[in-house]
């Protein structure tokens, strides 16, 4: 069980913010922390990585306390079994593939560690390459396998996926949830995508101004199935008309961009930008087999 129970004051965009979380994450699981952008989630991936001092509290992972300010105990993030993506890569750009993997290796361990990787994550071909030859989903593949060479407990993933394309992003979910399960990991990951939410987490953290508001398995806390659609699917708003009393909504799902009447009551409510969640009740869907 991991443990978190701190606070911090923060400053946020609208003046002071406390940060207070309290809660427990149960080994192996793939947890999202979702909410507002501001609301707090990256202080919390960077508090437990021991990157940023929390004001007061406690964290205790699998029985082992890593902080506890009371008792002046605190340990430093190289001790900390800690992987951590960050949206941008941040490679040595010196560096091979091989050679960013290798940089991470503490010299006791076993350097098998670092050919598995390379087979896990697929870049065999690439390992000789410098990072600036290789695409964002290449580099972060590179910087995913990275966060793994010290075999760390605990996997942090701070919007790893937000710079690429669908495509791209599908495949690196993919090769996220592999090494979950392989290396046993308690995943934390922040996303705002919430088609990546639901098909990547177990339970989800919800947070809004430094506080948790909900917290639970993923399928409870996007309780779609209330809404007893027959079909539903998540995009993007990218644009808004207001004709009359309806509105005419550009919706971008994966690769396509779809247009959807509203009325007036949910078309108030939308801005361009917002994740969106379209379902249709009763409709006769043409299905046809492409590629
Ligand atoms: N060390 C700090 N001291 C004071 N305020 C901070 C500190 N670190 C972050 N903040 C502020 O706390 C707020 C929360 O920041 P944080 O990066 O955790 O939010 P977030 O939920 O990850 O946002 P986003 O989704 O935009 O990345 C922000 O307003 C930020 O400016």
């Amino acid at each position: 069980m991991i443990a978190l129970n701190f606070q911090k004051k923060l400053i946020a965009a609208n003046g002071k913010m406390l940060l207070s979380v309290e809660t427990l994450i149960k080994e192996g699981s793939l947890v999202t922390l979702f909410g507002k952008s501001g609301a707090g989630k990256t202080t919390i991936l960077r508090i437990l990585a021991g990157l940023t001092q929390p004001d007061s509290g406690k964290i205790s992972v699998h029985n082992s306390i890593w902080l506890d300010t009371q008792n002046n105990i605190n340990l430093k993030p190289q001790k900390r079994k800690v992987g951590y993506v960050f949206q941008d890569y941040a490679l040595f750009p010196n560096m091979t593939v091989k050679e960013n993997l290798e940089f991470a290796l503490n010299k006791e361990d076993n350097s098998n560690i670092i050919n598995h990787l390379i087979e896990m994550v697929e870049l065999g071909e690439l390992q000789h390459r410098k990072p600036f030859t290789l695409s964002g989903g290449q580099q972060q593949r590179v910087a995913l396998a990275r966060a793994l060479v010290q075999k760390p407990k605990i996997l942090l993933l701070d919007e790893p996926l937000s710079a690429l394309d669908e495509e791209i992003r599908y495949k690196l979910q993919k090769y996220i949830l592999t090494v979950h399960k392989e290396f046993g990991l308690t995943t934390l990951l922040i996303s705002h995508d919430v088609s990546e939410v639901l098909r990547m987490s177990d339970l989800v953290i919800e947070l809004n101004e430094g506080k948790i508001i909900r917290q639970g398995p993923t399928n409870q806390i996007f309780n779609y199935q209330d809404l007893s659609a027959k079909f539903q699917l998540t995009g993007t708003l990218i644009q808004i008309i207001k004709q009359d009393f309806i509105y005419i909504l550009s919706v971008q799902i994966g690769k396509d961009i779809v247009k959807i009447v509203a009325d007036e009551s949910e078309g108030n409510n939308l801005a361009i930008g917002d994740k969106i969640l379209v379902s249709a009740k009763a409709f006769n869907p043409i299905i046809q087999k492409i590629g």
